[in-house]
């Protein structure tokens, strides 16, 4: 029996998602193509520009982060900033973030116009003479409205409007499937080092997070099996984000039924929560309008998208065309599916769909 104050868990801070691992192998080629690019900054050059990309939990935001890290203990004279775009979704919001996490001020979030706000980081890297880069962490989400576009050619055309500015971008791209092209404008100025982020093999996989439990768990507390379902269940996906998830989730239920091991079925029974990792993390990027339309969607998948506009305009007052626009984007993000159902009396009737199981959506909802 578990007291307490007693715990299967030696250091479980190592199983949180923003814990940087001191053990991350398997990437050597990606993490100096990293270091080769950002090399030229040390010598008071713009590094080269990165497109990093791979499918989720392949170790991509990881890798730039150790390496900035590395650069760090070399040199003050550049600046690193990450922007997570799954929050930071436009141009505004994107240089609100470097400014805040330059100057360590955050700036007003309205009253002032993202021109003021980008001259202010700009006069602060003149200042200091410092090279700024950004890694624009899951820019996936900057694609739909086309804030990809603009963020990237106001940060890469910088200097030509004030010279001297130096500033470099690390894309990273959660390749989930769904296509994604910069305007030609972008093109011509990010010609980047392009960096894939593979699959985890088995073997890696299972060297990582048989790691991973070393540094977690107290000795003998998870079993070969036990650790062998984990493996097995992140090899489904290739996603070691739920593996790591799954070993926090699974060590708290074997806490739950107060044993000192985790059994092959607190690990399924984890799975059951990790395997929506993804599409919760998805859904809550969402806006609250998306969220409502999702959630109309899921209820009743078989609703023609006339009676479906119906229920929505009900609960939110908004109009077609913004109905439209919030089906296109979703069908984009691989949400749902929007087929045209063929021509009948009405003409042409688009039914929608689910990706994914409803009632998984609606829990993601809850
Ligand atoms: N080679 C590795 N060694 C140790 N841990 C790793 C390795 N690769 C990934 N991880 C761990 O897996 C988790 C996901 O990694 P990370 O966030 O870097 O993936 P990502 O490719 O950026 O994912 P996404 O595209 O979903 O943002 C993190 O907790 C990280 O510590």
């Amino acid at each position: 029996m578990l007291l307490w104050d007693e715990t299967i868990f030696s250091n479980g801070e190592v199983l949180e998602f923003d814990y940087l691992p001191e053990y991350f192998v398997h990437r050597d080629s990606q993490m100096q193509a990293l270091r080769f690019s950002l090399k030229p900054a040390l010598r008071g050059m713009r590094p080269v520009n990165c497109l990093v990309k791979g499918p989720p939990g392949t170790g991509k935001t990881t890798a730039v982060m150790k390496v900035f890290n590395e650069v760090k203990e070399y040199t003050d004279d550049v600046a690193f900033v990450k922007v997570n775009c799954q929050i930071d979704s436009t141009r505004f919001a994107v240089v609100s973030r470097i400014y805040e996490q330059l100057v360590h001020i955050t700036p007003p979030s309205s009253g002032i116009s993202f021109r003021r706000l980008f001259e202010k980081v700009i006069k602060y890297l003149l200042d200091s003479n410092k090279t700024l880069v950004v890694a624009l962490d899951d820019i996936n989400y900057l694609f739909p409205e086309g804030h990809a576009d603009e963020v990237m050619y106001s940060l890469l055309r910088a200097h030509e409007q004030y010279p001297g500015a130096r500033i470099s971008v690390i894309a990273i791209i959660s390749d989930v499937g769904i296509p994604y092209s910069f305007d030609p404008r972008v093109g011509s100025v990010f010609l980047p080092e392009e960096i894939a982020f593979p699959r985890y093999e088995i073997a890696e996989i299972a060297d990582i997070i048989s790691n991973r439990v070393k540094h977690a768990f107290f000795q003998d507390v998870v079993s070969d099996e036990a650790l062998d379902k984990v493996v097995t269940y992140v090899d489904r996906t290739g996603d070691l984000r739920i593996g790591i998830d799954l070993l926090k989730r699974s060590g708290l239920n074997a806490e739950r039924r107060a044993s000192r091991t985790v059994s092959v079925e607190d690990v399924d029974k984890a799975y059951e929560a990790s395997r929506l990792l993804h599409l919760c993390r998805n859904i809550k990027s969402l806006s609250d309008h998306e969220k409502i339309l999702l959630g109309l969607i899921a209820k009743d998948s078989s609703l023609p998208t006339g009676e479906l506009y119906k229920s929505f305009h009900e609960i939110t007052g908004l109009g077609y065309t913004r109905f439209y626009e919030l089906i296109e984007k979703m069908h984009i993000s691989r949400l749902i599916d929007a087929d045209f159902s063929g021509k009948g009396m009405r003409g042409r009737t688009r039914y929608v769909a689910p990706v994914y199981d409803s009632e998984d959506i609606l829990k993601c909802l809850e």
